[in-house]
């Protein structure tokens, strides 16, 4: 599913219109039957429901349901329109519904507290993807009134008015919606904070739009149906060497639970041969949880720069490294780190503390670097951007740096700064120490099964998070731990292979 700009929707409307013939009135029309349809699938005829518009297209989606319904039989209606610019389809929409003699407008006033709390379904037609700098008082105020008095259901047309459908922002204030009625497909806005929250269930109504006029946008949502699409075949004719060699760089003294979790995310996603080499030993908890870990470790407290003659034979038959998680910060390891990019040429998936080298790695496009947010803020080196807010920059420095993101955050960027997926599974469960590391793990162990590091990220984020909300269905998201989740993974890949 592609994720659009507005702009993106506003293009592949007047393209479907002046390319194919499908002009923006039947599209509202068609609209206007999805909210129909949604409405009567949950609602009996004598409902009481309330239409808040504006008077642009948004608000003549809502006409166009209102007429639909009260077509049908359902007389308890009341309309309010807010503003005065009509737009050209709604005022069709406006003479339409005035045709079926529906006449139930009220106007807005200090009955407006008593209508919005004593409907069973309020629909939010106020304003969509039209939203301009910030909203006007008198919209704040009816906003506020809905969000506080209403009793019922309430259901946004396109995007709950008052959230920029670009950026997932509020404007001054925004409709909290329990459901959402989207067209042709999701915008920024639904799956970026808080926006995704004040959308609430989100449905997309397809519309007439043709499939094709999607690819104009580089940014898709991973789903279930991408991720079964793109998982790993195990043919029945291999042995360990066909499912690639991971090889992990992590751990010291200082935090040696770190590589114990990537080592079990990439033994358990599939990797034929998992090595791990530490600094400082920690052999009893690794293989306690995996013996089927090749583990070393070198008895120091840290890696620096000529442990690099150590492993030189374990860096050139690796098919892919992973370095970062528990490293420590020192000069020594951060000159390690530097030296072991620039030896390999393998994909190497850089996280955690070796994330502080990035500056002066020679970075390219199998490299893939998995910052969070703090991290990521670091890296970008500006405070100016609120970088949880501006997947654009996390593109740019993408392109600019030559290498593959992983931004990661509640919405998941994953980017090479051409094609970018968005993840929106996972929950709080996996806001703890450690689910970082494992995440690293199973996106190497993808790797070393032959995709290449877009695809191992999107399927790795995509489980990671989806086994979180297996998991703490039954243990809560309080109690579940990234140990729970390594061992939980199956769960999710059940899910996908058998969906
Ligand atoms: N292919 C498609 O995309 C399809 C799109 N369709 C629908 O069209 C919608 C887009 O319609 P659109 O372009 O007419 O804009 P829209 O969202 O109604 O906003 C304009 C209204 O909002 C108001 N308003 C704006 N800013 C404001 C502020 N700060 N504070 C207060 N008010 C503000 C503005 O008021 P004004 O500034 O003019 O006084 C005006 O009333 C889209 O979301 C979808 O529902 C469907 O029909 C199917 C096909
Ligand atoms: N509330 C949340 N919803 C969804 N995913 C989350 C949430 N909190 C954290 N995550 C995910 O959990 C992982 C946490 O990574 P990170 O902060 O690097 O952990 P650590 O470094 O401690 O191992 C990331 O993949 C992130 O996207
Ligand atoms: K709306």
């Amino acid at each position: 599913m592609h994720i659009l700009t507005k702009e993106e929707m506003k293009k592949i409307d007047k393209l479907t219109s002046e390319e194919y013939g499908i002009g923006s009135e039947i599209l509202m029309e068609q609209a206007g039957i999805s909210i129909y349809n949604e409405i009567i699938k949950n609602f009996k005829k004598n409902t009481h429901f309330l239409f808040v518009l504006g008077t642009g297209n948004n608000g003549g989606d809502g006409l166009a349901a209102a007429r639909l319904l009260y077509n049908e039989g359902y007389k308890n209606l009341k309309i309010i329109i807010i503003g005065n610019n009509q737009s050209n389809l709604f005022k069709k929409q406006l003479e339409i519904i005035k045709k079926f003699k529906f006449d139930n407008f009220i106007k807005y006033d200090k009955n407006f507290e008593n209508h919005v709390s004593t409907a069973d379904c309020i629909i939010d037609g106020l304003i969509g993807i039209g939203l301009k700098d910030d909203l006007k008082e008198e919209t704040q105020e009816v906003i506020n009134i809905i969000n506080s008095k209403k009793r019922g259901i309430v259901i946004s047309i396109d995007i709950p008015s008052g959230i920029d459908a670009n950026t997932g922002k509020i404007s001054k204030n925004a409709i909290k919606a329990d459901k959402t009625i989207t067209f042709g497909s999701y915008k920024l806005g639904h799956i970026f904070f808080p926006g995704r929250e004040y959308s609430g269930k989100i449905i997309v109504a397809p519309l007439s739009f043709p499939k094709d006029l999607f690819s104009l946008s580089h940014r898709e949502l991973v789903t279930s149906d991408m991720v079964k699409k793109l998982l790993p075949k195990r043919p029945k004719f291999s042995q360990k060497y066909d499912f690639g060699n991971v090889l992990i760089l992590a751990g010291s003294s200082e935090f040696p639970g770190a590589s114990v979790l990537s080592a079990i995310g990439a033994q358990k996603i599939g990797a034929g041969l998992v090595k791990l080499i530490t600094p400082s030993s920690l052999s009893s908890s690794v293989l306690e949880h995996e013996p089927g870990i090749i583990y070393k470790s070198l008895n120091k407290n840290k890696f620096s720069l000529r442990d690099i003659d150590i492993i030189s034979k374990d860096i050139k038959k690796a098919s892919v490294i992973v370095i970062g998680p528990g490293l420590g910060r020192s000069n020594e390891t951060m000159q390690f780190v530097r030296n072991v990019v620039e030896y390999s040429t393998s994909p190497i998936v850089v996280d955690a503390d070796a994330l502080y080298a990035v500056d002066a790695l020679a970075l390219r496009k199998n490299i893939v670097l998995t910052p969070h947010v703090g991290e990521m803020q670091r890296i970008v080196r500006t405070d100016e951007i609120d970088i949880r807010q501006n997947y654009d920059y996390t593109e740019y420095f993408a392109k600019n740096k030559k290498a593959t993101i992983v931004f990661k955050d509640v919405t998941t960027t994953i980017t090479n700064g051409e094609k970018t997926y968005f993840n929106i599974t996972g929950n709080t469960a996996l806001s703890k120490g450690g689910s970082g590391d494992l995440l690293t793990g199973i996106i190497a162990g993808l790797i070393a099964q032959g995709l290449n590091v877009m695809e191992a990220s999107i399927i790795a984020s995509y489980l990671l998070g989806r086994t979180a909300e297996i998991v703490s269905a039954e243990k809560t998201e309080y109690y579940t731990t990234p140990l729970d989740i390594a061992k939980n993974l199956y769960k999710a890949l059940l899910e996908v292979i058998n969906a």
